[in-house]
């Protein structure tokens, strides 16, 4: 690494002390992921009663965060996030958390382009090693963007997290004003939901399309993990690893020896990622070991960089689908449920990967009321917001089926897609795009 000398001699205070840094109206981020402080929350909540206006930027909290817990108006402390977990969720349902609207990879930008302000970072890492670095653990994202725009910069120590290698995941000790001990707590587990038949069928469907030496994105949620165990299954071998979210099935792909990046451009040899986030025995396989490279999120996220790899695998969730091939993936009406993250990045990336494809998955069906619903839909729900537009569309996988709807007509998206819903719906659906036009009188 690079030593970036910022003149500074970092101080260790309690986290009272820090805290008591903090002012009304001031700007603070807040590590995010398995960066995210406890004891300083903790400290900072106590003041509550002192403060008012405290804007606190963050993303998928993985804990019940203090501040919200002890202000549960939102009287004191104003709750941004990037991405939505199920407590940001449940936070915004009662009204004191808030979404900012962005793809994810172009968090650093933001920061280094606006420079907006940042009165305080505070940030979880490993405690100072002996050159005077505190690595970020699995969790680089922006953490040194957000650095460079801070006026006073905060450590948490924690020496339970695992030790990560990757260009910059890190800060040095000359760019950090104070140093929090932390509560030693291990990185919060992210348990992995049980494989249901549908999983499994959308996940073989994947699998099939997916070459030797192809180059994997595996996206957020419980289907696209889901395929990694497929290709466990299958025989496909010399995998590559470019992606946001470092996840269990990807670290079980490697110990089973399945990836070696013999085949990426970018980084051979090397799985590639922006944050880890599952079970103990993903934090055990990352620590310290220089197979697996931790880097800021522009580096995997951007367009860009992800098209300089061959065979670009990206396979991605959603939640809605319309007729005409766009994908809702982050709400549910007006109502926020997680965020664009990396998906259109990392659809767009993935096309213009020579040979590369992406993959938008989703079960044809969920309950909603005791009553089964159509994910696949005429219109989107009023309200809601569309991750991947149509035009970006490539293939849509349901348990039903695959479809590619590059290049298909309007006609021949909402013919295809309804094939691929469930079959209970097809015939309402069909009715429904004749009425609307989609499909016309002759030859469909
Ligand atoms: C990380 C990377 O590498 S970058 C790219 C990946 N990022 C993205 O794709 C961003 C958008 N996608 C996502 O956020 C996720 O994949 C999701 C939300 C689509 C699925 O994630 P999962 O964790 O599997 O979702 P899960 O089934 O638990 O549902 C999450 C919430 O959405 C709600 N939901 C799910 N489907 C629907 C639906 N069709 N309509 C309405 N609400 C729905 C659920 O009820 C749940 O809300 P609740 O907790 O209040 O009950
Ligand atoms: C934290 C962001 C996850 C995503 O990109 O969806």
């Amino acid at each position: 690494m690079k030593v970036n000398p910022g003149g500074k001699t970092p101080r260790h205070i309690s986290a009272a002390e820090a805290a008591a840094l903090v002012k009304s109206g001031d700007w603070l981020d807040y590590g995010v992921i398995t960066g995210q402080p406890d004891v300083f929350d903790a400290a900072l909540a106590a003041r509550k009663d002192e403060l008012e206006g405290v804007k606190i930027r963050n993303c998928l909290s993985l804990r019940p965060r203090a501040v919200l817990e002890a202000d549960p108006e939102g009287k004191h402390f104003l709750w941004f996030s990037w991405h939505f977990s199920g407590y940001d969720r449940k936070k915004h349902d009662a009204g004191i958390s808030h979404y900012i609207p962005v793809n994810l990879g172009e968090i650093p930008d933001y920061y280094r382009r606006f420079n907006p302000p940042v009165d305080v970072a505070i940030i979880k890492a490993r405690p100072m090693d002996e050159n005077g670095w505190f690595n970020f653990g699995g969790a680089n994202l922006w953490h040194r963007a957000v650095i460079e725009c801070a006026r006073t910069v905060i450590i948490e120590t924690n020496p339970a997290i695992p030790h990560c290698e990757g260009e910059m995941n890190g800060v040095h000790a000359s760019e950090v004003d104070f140093i929090v001990e932390g509560d030693g707590q291990p990185p919060t587990e992210l348990p992995n939901s049980p494989i249901g038949d549908v999983d499994r069928a959308v996940g073989r469907l994947i699998a099939n399309e997916i070459e030797d030496g192809a180059c994997l994105q595996i996206g957020i949620g419980g289907m696209p993990n889901a395929v990694c165990a497929l290709l466990l299954d299958s025989g496909v071998k010399d995998l590559g690893i470019h992606t946001e979210m470092l996840t269990d099935g990807i670290g079980e792909l490697y110990r089973a020896g399945r990836i070696t990046g013999v085949a990426k451009r970018l980084q051979p040899g090397k799985i590639v990622y922006s944050f880890a986030l599952g079970t103990k025995e993903l934090y055990r396989t990352i620590d310290r070991n220089p197979d697996f490279q931790c880097l800021a999120v522009e580096n995997t996220n951007m367009p860009h960089v992800i098209m300089q790899n061959d065979k670009v695998v990206a396979i991605n969730n959603t939640t809605q689908m319309d007729l005409q091939g766009q994908a809702a993936s982050e709400s549910d009406g007006h109502r926020h449920i997680s965020g664009t993250g990396g998906q259109l990045q990392f659809v767009r990336g993935a096309y213009a990967s020579k040979g590369g494809k992406s993959f938008i998955c989703l079960a044809s069906t969920y309950e909603r009321k005791g009553q089964r619903r159509s994910r696949i839909v005429l219109n989107l729900t009023p309200g809601n917001v569309v991750t991947t537009p149509r035009s970006d569309m490539m293939y849509v996988v349901t348990e039903y089926g695959i479809a590619n709807l590059k290049g298909k007509s309007v006609a021949d998206r909402a013919k295809a897609l309804i094939g691929l819903a469930h079959p209970d719906f097809r015939e309402d659906l069909e009715r429904q795009a004749r009425e609307h036009g989609l499909l016309p009188r002759h030859y469909y």
